[in-house]
């Protein structure tokens, strides 16, 4: 048995943090489709399952569903909201709509023990968001708590090792929920809590050097921490095997190229500058999901096309993380946006793309990253997206509007190193709208662009808050965006947290 714990999607809102509650219960943690097969789950091997919520009802026609045999092999399984409502339908329980829907702080009561609840009080407040129930629980399961509107809040069948909770222990509003899910894990399916991210160091070393074999590989290297961590775990893998490529679309911000040329003196790096490929293939286009597919594709071209001088190489890594994966949107779950390197790669990729980094959230990959010695400026870089400026210009993209951007984007980030705020904050940065207001500047009436400054802070990009930034500090960069960037003649501050939002705005 593998040391593995597999999520079931069901399209929950939320099913990464699951994910993330096992792995900080130091459990390795993979989020596959609901739809999975038996086959496929018997190949893993897992040591536990748990399907996660869904927006969906069990009993509507085209519900997502799972294949039922993987209930009958012994696996210890978590049902969570539809995911207990999933496991009632498909063992011959009953699910309907309940009378009076439940959602937030809920009172529930524990009204059977079980190993599950281990060291969780007879009452504690729970987190509910659901319009159907369990009204009938199936053949062999015993009731094990209550709410005021939910008979069946969670239930048990210890002896085929099935378990199903209504409420959301992964929120963290849910008293005892982090809890109950360690219950599941090591009471439960008697999983030792021993997965640390830096475990996963040789495993990606072995996996670079397997898949390059006597070949060559590229690394693509943006300069941020991902491709950094990848192309140090690459360069100890592969060395001189190795050939790093940073592509200047035209869309990184001042001085970011020298900066990044500078900072990996011992890798074999090579810039590839295809500004005007990218503009050209970009003219008109004013669709967010467009752009990011065209960026995507033209990455890839752009790879191709250092291939050429470079000689065979068939392998090319990628600092993919796993929300760049799960954003891009999974079997049941909605797509938000495409990152360029997964939901944006074209169909034809004259690579094989190897992805050490594909399973860690952002602040794992921050620990392995100190774990390996990367400097801080480096682990602590805030992130910028691959499609770069392009998706923080709103409308079409063209050299001039990146050329106004880029100078206001400048004067934000150099305002918040001064104000000593660039690391407890995740990203602070410009965006440049596509229309125009009127101002007054010296006497002189103006039509010009407005800048938006957006800061948020975050732990994995996942969920964001916008920060408080101090007012002056804010009166500064709006000043001197407007005195020092043509065209621009107002500023506005962004305060719209993710949800609802997203961090950039294409
Ligand atoms: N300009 C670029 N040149 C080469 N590769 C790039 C470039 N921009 C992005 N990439 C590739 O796309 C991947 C995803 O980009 P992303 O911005 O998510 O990661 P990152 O730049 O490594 O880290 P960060 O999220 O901190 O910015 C990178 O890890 C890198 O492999
Ligand atoms: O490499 C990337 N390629 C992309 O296409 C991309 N889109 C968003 N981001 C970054 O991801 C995090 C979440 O961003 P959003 O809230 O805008 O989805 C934020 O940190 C964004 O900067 C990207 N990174
Ligand atoms: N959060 C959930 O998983 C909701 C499950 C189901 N859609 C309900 O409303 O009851
Ligand atoms: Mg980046």
């Amino acid at each position: 048995m593998s040391d593995t714990v597999l999520v079931l999607d069901f399209g929950a809102q939320y099913n990464q943090l699951i994910a993330r509650r096992v792995r900080e219960a130091q459990v390795f943690c993979e989020v596959v489709p609901g739809d999975i097969s038996y086959e496929e789950v018997r190949k893993k091997n897992p040591a536990a399952i748990i399907l996660s919520g869904g927006p969906a009802s069990v009993f509507e026609p085209g519900a997502p569903s799972m294949d039922p045999a993987i209930l009958t092999m012994g696996i210890p399984t978590l049902g969570i909201c539809y995911g207990m409502q999933l496991m009632a339908h498909l063992l011959n329980g009953t699910v309907t709509p309940a009378e009076r829907r439940e959602y937030g702080r809920t009172p529930m009561t524990l009204t059977q023990s079980s190993p599950l609840f281990l060291d969780i009080p007879e009452h504690s407040t729970v987190w509910m968001s659901h319009g159907d129930h369990v009204l009938k629980a199936p053949e062999g399961f015993t009731v094990l708590a209550s709410t005021n509107t939910t008979p069946i809040a969670a239930m048990a069948n210890p002896a085929r090792n099935l378990y199903a909770v209504q409420y959301h222990p992964e929120v963290h509003h849910t008293e005892g929920g982090f809890r109950m899910l360690q219950n599941f894990l090591y009471q439960i399916a008697h999983l030792e809590p021993n997965w640390q991210p830096d475990q996963f160091i040789p495993q990606a070393i072995a996996q670079i050097r397997e898949k390059v074999g006597n070949g060559r590989a590229l690394i693509a290297l943006s300069g941020g921490v991902d491709s950094a961590l990848a192309a140090a775990l690459a360069h100890e893998a592969i060395g001189s095997k190795l050939t790093a490529i940073l592509i200047d679309h035209g869309l990184m911000r001042q001085g970011e190229i020298e900066e990044v040329v500078q900072a990996f003196p011992s890798l074999d790096l090579r810039v590839v500058r295809r500004d005007d490929v990218f503009f050209a293939a970009l003219k008109g286009v004013t669709d967010p999901e467009a752009k990011r597919k065209i960026i995507g594709r033209e990455f890839i071209r752009a790879f191709e096309h250092a291939k050429e001088a470079i000689g065979p190489v068939d392998v090319l890594i990628q600092g993919t993380v796993y929300p760049d994966v799960i954003e891009s949107g999974g079997k049941n779950a909605r797509t938000i946006k495409s990152h360029h390197n997964v939901g944006g790669l074209p169909d034809d990729v004259g690579f094989e793309i190897v992805e050490p980094l594909r399973w860690l959230f952002k602040d794992e990959v921050r620990k392995v990253g100190e774990a390996l010695g990367l400097p801080d400026s480096i682990v602590w870089r805030q992130p910028f997206p691959g499609p770069g400026l392009a998706v923080r210009i709103v409308g079409e993209v063209t050299p001039d509007k990146v050329d106004i951007l880029r100078q206001a984007d400048a004067i934000v980030r150099q305002e918040i190193r001064k104000a000593g705020l660039e690391r407890q904050i995740w990203q602070a940065f410009a965006v440049l709208l596509d229309i125009r207001s009127v101002g007054v500047m010296g006497d002189e009436r103006t039509y010009g662009f407005p800048i938006v400054i957006r800061a948020v802070e975050s732990l994995d990009g996942m969920t964001a808050d916008w920060v408080r930034l101090p007012d002056d500090l804010l009166e500064t960069m709006a000043s001197r965006i407007i005195g020092e960037v043509p065209r621009v003649n107002r500023v506005v501050y962004d305060i719209t947290s993710k949800p609802p939002g997203t961090i950039e705005w294409e």
